[in-house]
């Protein structure tokens, strides 16, 4: 037999009137034992002893204590309970009240027990006789009106005597074991177990059973039980419909009537001898009954002796278990015996705490309990689907959402992206073109190598305000007047800077400085002002800086050539194309004038007159001079002479040179060759047509150029880097 709810209580409850269920109520609810305290009458023992009654019910719930005794200790005067009952009750009032509820819950297939609780002679089995014959008679009045169903009723008797538990229906008073069933719980083995045929049937065996009880005569009753009785109905009960069916589902339920023996007081009830013991017996078992009530009144934690006593391990399902359970606690109201029930009242008072939790219980055949258990494997998987199924459409609602926002996301990137890209291909185009108009303009081209001393990286362009503008063939003459200009300005403020690390002498061919000096091409100014400038670079001479090499280190070199320009990069083409055009643009207005190859040296010249030197126009000059050194007399190219302030003094040494044709590097030491061997190969050069200066008066100039130059740079004009410095030498 199983407890279950669920579909088969659903069943039952809706096959049986609500009316019906009264009794048996829901099952599977927790609910508090039910408590009563019952009164009775004094007896005429005690109304000849003038024995007081001390206690007053004063409604159905509470009863109150009246004594006009003073007592020592403060006890609560007044006790409420469930229900409470005069003397002047009956005991059927008490059943119908307090008892019916429960008790008749054995035909839902709800188990449930009455307990009788008192000191002896309070009325115990008074009231539990009375008690069990109501319902049984209400147990058979119930089965008479359910003809749709059949219903078998077991009777069963124990008794608990000093600790031995006796059949009471079998005349064999060996004492019954008990057993522990993993399903039943503590079983009573060998037990009769009488199934009853009708009423009167059952009332054969209570009359047994009070025959077999063991009874002794005491000073407080003549006719006091000296162990603990238990007589447990069961029934059970199958629809009509259903039998011989195997799919047959039975309720079976049981309900114990438990009259206890009396807690007595051995001076009271002058008990001797075997009496005594008996007290004993009973006084310790009620003792234990009553520490498992208390415990189970504070809750179920800790351990609850329920072995301790054969009454309470036979009980235990009663007690806190699968059962509803009621409890009549019977006192006695005489004076005599105060203390009695008090204690009597503190039990009940505990009792009413401990909860129980009943559940109907159905037995089912083996195909009825698969085709149950297929039922609810199928609801549970139901369930389950049902449970796992709307998390996980919001699940996928929300990846579905997160994932059209990326979309939207990177739809909008693609936009700004194309967007860029059509702007960058615009620019380039426009720069490309800006480059081949250089280009068409210049037929001889100045290639600019960027060599690996100096990366493109390092190198920022900035944007001056104010910038000298080439391109004809008085620019040169219009580039010196502005750089002289400046110097005699503002020295100090030479505007622009081509600088290195360890050699910085400044060029400028800007007036103001740079607003936008960025080192870092990784910057956002950097990019934009190089994309903005792009159109102008071929107009405007902008300033470079760069890390330049150490003193030791060579010259870059700028080789004019027929070719056209290389550009590793659009930075490099940024960068160098700026310095390019803008010497292309100078070469082709000297160009323009000489149309010949003295013409480009006397580009060269004119350059290396720049002062200062930035990477591209010092590499575009290969000469280098060294302080103290002689200057040959060259006459100045005819720009040169022209040159307002061309000073009169034109006469040097041309520092020797050494022009390495392979790689373009220029070295003073490296080189074999005498200032002699230069001017020859200078002399070997075509003669310059008319209008034309000779090579030597070109070389003239340039040392006076030089030399003019040198001098500012020695009197520190060239600031604090001034010409005592390597980088002086290196020049
Ligand atoms: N409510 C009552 N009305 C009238 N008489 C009662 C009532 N209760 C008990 N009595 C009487 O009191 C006496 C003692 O009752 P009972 O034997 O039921 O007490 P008990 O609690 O069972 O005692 P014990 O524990 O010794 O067996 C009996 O004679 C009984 O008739």
């Amino acid at each position: 037999m199983g407890a279950v709810g669920g579909e088969e209580m659903q069943q039952w409850e809706a096959a049986m009137p609500a009316a019906e269920m009264d009794g048996g109520g829901g099952g599977g609810k927790t609910e508090r034992i039910l408590v009563s305290v019952r009164l009775r009458p004094l007896s005429e023992k005690e109304i000849s002893g003038n024995d007081l009654s001390e206690w007053e019910c004063i409604n159905d719930a509470t009863i109150f204590f009246r004594s006009s005794v003073p007592d020592r200790h403060t006890p609560p005067i007044a006790y409420t309970f469930d229900r409470v009952f005069g003397s002047e009750c009956s005991t059927k009032q008490l059943y119908e009240e307090a008892v019916k509820e429960v008790a008749i819950s054995v035909v839902s297939g709800i188990n449930s027990s009455i307990f009788a609780y008192g000191q002896t002679s309070s009325g115990k089995t008074y009231t539990m006789t009375g008690v069990t014959e109501y319902t049984v008679a209400d147990i058979y009045d119930y089965i008479k009106r359910r003809p749709e169903r059949a219903f078998a009723l077991k009777f069963s008797a124990i008794e608990i005597y000093n600790e031995a538990v006796r059949d009471l229906l079998s005349m064999d008073s060996t004492p019954l074991r008990l057993l522990d069933d993993p399903e039943r719980g503590t079983i009573v083995e060998k037990l009769t177990e009488e199934t009853l045929h009708d009423w009167n049937h059952l009332k054969a065996l209570l009359a047994l059973c009070e025959a077999q009880r063991r009874i002794g005569e005491t000073s407080l009753n003549e006719m006091s039980s000296r162990s603990h009785q238990i007589l447990r109905l069961t029934i059970e009960s199958s629809a009509h419909e259903l039998l011989g069916n195997d799919n047959t589902t039975t309720l079976s339920a049981s309900v114990n009537f438990v009259d206890l023996a009396g807690s007595e007081r051995a001076s009271q009830a002058l008990s001797v001898g075997a009496r005594l013991k008996e007290g004993c017996h009973i006084n310790r078992s009620l003792l234990t009954l009553g520490t498992v009530i208390r415990k189970l009144s504070k809750g179920r934690n800790g351990h609850i002796p329920y072995r301790e006593s054969k009454l309470t391990r036979i009980l235990q399902p009663c007690l806190g278990g699968n059962a509803r359970t009621a409890i009549i606690c019977t006192i006695c109201p005489a004076r005599s015996h105060i203390e009695q029930s008090r204690n009597t009242l503190l039990f009940a008072s505990c009792a009413k705490e401990v909860a129980t939790s009943a559940q109907v219980n159905v037995m089912m055949s083996d195909k009825a309990l698969v085709k149950h258990l297929q039922k609810e494997l199928a609801r549970l998987e139901n369930d389950l689907r049902c449970t796992g199924s709307a998390p996980n459409i919001s699940h996928f609602e929300a990846l579905l959402r997160e994932k059209d926002a990326r979309i939207r996301k990177m739809e909008k990137e693609v936009k700004e992206l194309i967007q860029q890209r059509d702007l960058a291909q615009s620019r380039l185009e426009d720069l490309l073109q800006v480059v081949g108009d250089g280009r068409s303009e210049s037929p001889n081209q100045l290639s600019i190598f960027q060599t690996s001393k100096f990366p493109v990286d390092k190198i920022s362009i900035s944007e001056p305000q104010e910038s000298v503008r080439l391109g004809s063939k008085h620019d040169f003459h219009s580039l010196r007047r502005y750089e002289s200009k400046n110097r005699s300005r503002n020295n100090h403020e030479f505007p622009e800077v081509l600088k290195t690390d360890n050699f910085t002498p400044k060029v400028s061919l800007s007036r103001h400085r740079s607003r936008g000096w960025n080192h870092n091409h990784g910057e956002d100014d950097s990019d934009q002002d190089s994309s903005q400038d792009s159109e102008e670079l071929c107009k405007e001479v902008r300033c470079v800086e760069m890390d330049g090499p150490s003193q030791n280190e060579s010259l870059d070199f700028v080789e004019v050539s027929d070719t056209q320009p290389t550009l590793s990069s659009n930075a490099a083409m940024n960068i160098t194309g700026s310095t390019f055009l803008t010497l292309e643009h100078h070469l082709h207005s000297v160009r323009a004038s000489h149309h010949d190859e003295t013409s480009a040296r006397e580009l060269r010249g004119s350059l290396a007159m720049l002062p200062g030197k930035s990477r591209s126009c010092r590499a575009a000059f290969v000469t280098s001079y060294s302080e103290g050194e002689q200057y040959d007399s060259t006459p100045p190219p005819s720009s040169l002479r022209e040159f307002p302030g061309r000073p009169k003094a034109l006469r040097g040494p041309v520092t020797t040179l050494n022009s390495n044709a392979e790689n373009g590097n220029f070295s003073r030491e490296e080189s074999g060759m005498s200032d002699q061997s230069i001017l020859k190969e200078q002399d070997d050069a075509p003669e310059s047509k008319d209008g034309i200066t000779t090579i030597q008066e070109f070389v003239s100039g340039l040392k006076e150029m030089v030399q003019v130059h040198h001098n500012q740079r020695v009197d520190g004009q060239w600031g604090e880097e001034g010409p005592t410095g390597q980088s002086g030498r290196r020049l």
